[in-house]
């Protein structure tokens, strides 16, 4: 149970966020394009220089076209001679110095964009990082991963190819425009004759395709959800002989992604072959009557090449608007995805007042807590009291679900009570710092978690900056040295994720090392039920007798014969506690514990 939400916070991350951002939660569109705004805006300059690229990129291909129209007339009308070879090095200067803009603007926004999403991931990681255990337990990992990966990847690659393209086509679309009015206002009519139905084409499409590239990074969140869950649980998957469950269940989900995706793509795929179908008409419409009035001599044949030139050129950037549009739905309802979680409020954010323990003893006070996990609930913890003296054993005894871990949850402050006081060392813990309780906190769990790293790395995790020789002796202390002697490898054996390829008992002869390493003042452990054989369980013992000797500890007991020693033993039964005592003041008492004592019940009742 404690596993998965105590070990990352031990040493809980600094306050690493590198982009002040507004707080604001997005209710719309431009609320979220104003925050990327914000992560973009880092790298100003560069993106000034990324605009004026686009600007000069989008003035140089206008020009080309124009020269070529200016020659030709030139020619036909032999009002001049036309200098041919500068005219082609001008043109060919043209050309090359737009290729060279367009190049510059490229690399200068992936420059800006890898920024910005470096940025961006980095605070969604260290967030996350800060969020209360409450947040973790209503999500599926893989679709907080995916909010990390997929989503910021989504943003990345459109900041990178549509941002821009869209700046430069709005500009060259612009620009055309101003010049064609120039030269013609007819022929410019008569161009912009399609723009009409262009617009209304894209807009129809755009309306259904924007929630379905939305369903589309949902399906894709809750599919890496499936995809970790059933990945951490193959085990269970194959024990139980589940697969075909499995596949099943993966089965809705990418078949989910794929109707989305289908008809996402399907329904903007008509959007180039719109563009193309109008474009065309646009091109025979200037071609006939652009063509009959020059025959007429009302327009040259030089203004009538300029404009079959700007009007492939105007439909490209409409066609790039039209496609690039999509993405950019795409990217911003992953960046929705993503904000929702920075908007999330951190479990550190009503501390600022709150006092740092330096040197703590371990005396803690309950007194009349009660807890519910969820407002509307009955409450888990009713009226717990009990008191612990500095370098005390408490054990903590009940049936499944009686509210032990929920207890434990509660002193270091993963959840705060309901009513009632906790104080640490006399102090209310609401006033301390989250991070001084679990500095002085360490947990000894079933199954603690290991990370990919070497043993050495594992155990230092208790204490960053012990030496090889501190990390040596602890593991000493703990009983883990001589199976870690004995591995290949030593200490630098390489773990897999999760302690994968070691045993649970020398896992858990790991997690004593790295508390007696921690060197802390309080103590949680959760004691291992079954499978350790006896000699391994014999070490463990000895290694937690030495870990919990000065400390004050608080020992979830699912064995009654660890807990002899214990100086108060609390029973609890359905949240509140119903005996308390010594072993023998409870066996004394003949009641619930008496009966678990003497075998009257096998295990602990449900
Ligand atoms: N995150 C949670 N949200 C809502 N309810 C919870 C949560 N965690 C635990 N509970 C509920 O709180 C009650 C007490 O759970 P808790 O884990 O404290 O029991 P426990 O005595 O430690 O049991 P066990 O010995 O099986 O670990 C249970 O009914 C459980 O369903």
């Amino acid at each position: 149970m404690f596993k998965a939400f105590i070990e990352p916070f031990q040493h809980p991350f600094p306050d690493l966020t590198l982009t002040p951002k507004a707080k604001a939660k997005p209710k719309d569109w431009s609320g979220t394009v104003g925050r990327i705004w914000h992560y973009l805006a880092v790298r100003k300059v560069k993106l000034i220089f990324v605009l004026l690229m686009v600007v000069l990129s989008s003035g140089l291909a206008l020009l080309g076209p124009y020269m070529i129209g200016q020659a030709v007339d030139h020619y036909l009308q032999g009002t001049g001679t036309v200098p041919w070879p500068l005219f082609l090095m001008g043109l060919g200067f043209v050309y090359v110095f737009y290729s060279l803009t367009s190049w510059l603007q490229n690399i200068w926004m992936i420059e800006v964009s890898q920024e910005t999403v470096y940025r961006m991931r980095f605070d969604l990681f260290s967030h996350l990082h800060k969020l209360p255990i409450s947040f973790y337990g209503k999500r599926q990992q893989g679709e907080i991963m995916s909010r990390v990966t997929n989503d910021i990847e989504n943003v990345s690659g459109t900041l990178n190819s549509s941002a821009i393209q869209i700046f430069s086509s709005v500009l060259t679309l612009v620009g055309t425009l101003g010049v064609m009015i120039y030269l013609s206002p007819l022929l410019t009519l008569l161009t912009f004759i399609v723009v009409p139905l262009m617009i209304l084409g894209m807009r129809w499409i755009t309306r259904r395709t924007g929630p379905l590239y939305k369903e589309r990074q949902r399906n894709l969140g809750e599919l890496n959800g499936y995809i970790e869950e059933t990945l951490s649980g193959q085990r269970i998957i194959k024990a139980f002989s589940q697969e075909a469950r499995v596949m099943r269940g993966f089965r809705a989900r990418n078949a989910a992604i794929r109707s989305s995706g289908f008809w996402a793509q399907t329904i903007s795929g008509f959007i180039p072959k719109l563009m193309n179908s109008l474009n065309n008409l646009s091109f025979a419409l200037v071609a006939g009557i652009g063509g009959t009035l020059a025959i007429h001599g009302s327009v040259t044949i030089g203004i009538i090449i300029v404009f079959v030139e700007y009007a492939r050129q105007f439909t490209r950037p409409l066609n790039d608007l039209a496609n690039q549009w999509n993405t950019l739905l795409s990217a911003i309802a992953g960046a929705e995805r993503v904000f929702e979680v920075l908007d999330e409020e951190t479990e550190n954010s009503d501390e600022k007042e709150a006092i740092a323990l330096e040197h703590v003893q371990g005396a803690v006070t309950f007194s009349h807590v009660s807890f519910a996990y969820d407002e509307k609930a009955p409450p888990i913890l009713k009226d717990i009291s009990f008191e612990v003296k500095p370098g005390e054993m408490i054990a903590l005894v009940g049936p499944t679900g009686a509210g032990k871990t929920t207890l434990i949850q509660l002193l270091s402050r993963f959840y705060d009570a309901t009513a009632g006081l906790i104080t640490l060392d006399g102090q209310d813990i609401c006033i301390l710092q989250r991070e001084s309780i679990r500095k002085n906190m360490a947990f000894v769990l079933q199954d603690s978690f290991l990370f990919r790293g070497t043993i050495r790395d594992n155990i230092r995790f208790g204490r960053l900056d012990a030496t090889d020789t501190e990390v040596e002796e602890a593991s000493k202390l703990a009983n883990a040295h001589s199976f870690i002697m004995r591995l290949d490898g030593g200490y630098d054996r390489e773990l897999q994720s999760d302690g994968r390829g070691i045993s649970q008992g020398q896992k858990q002869l790991l997690a004593i090392a790295r508390a007696m390493l921690a060197d802390p003042a309080m103590l949680v452990l959760d004691e291992a039920t079954s499978s350790i054989d006896t000699i391994t369980e014999i070490k463990i013992q000895e290694g937690l007798k030495r870990l919990m000797k000065g400390r004050t500890s608080f020992v979830i007991a699912h064995r009654l014969n660890t807990i002899r020693q214990a100086d108060q033993i609390l029973v609890l039964q359905d949240g509140r506690i119903i005996e308390r005592g010594s072993h023998d003041e409870l066996v004394k008492l003949e009641g619930f514990y008496s009966s678990l004592h003497q075998g009257k019940m096998a295990s602990l009742p449900e």
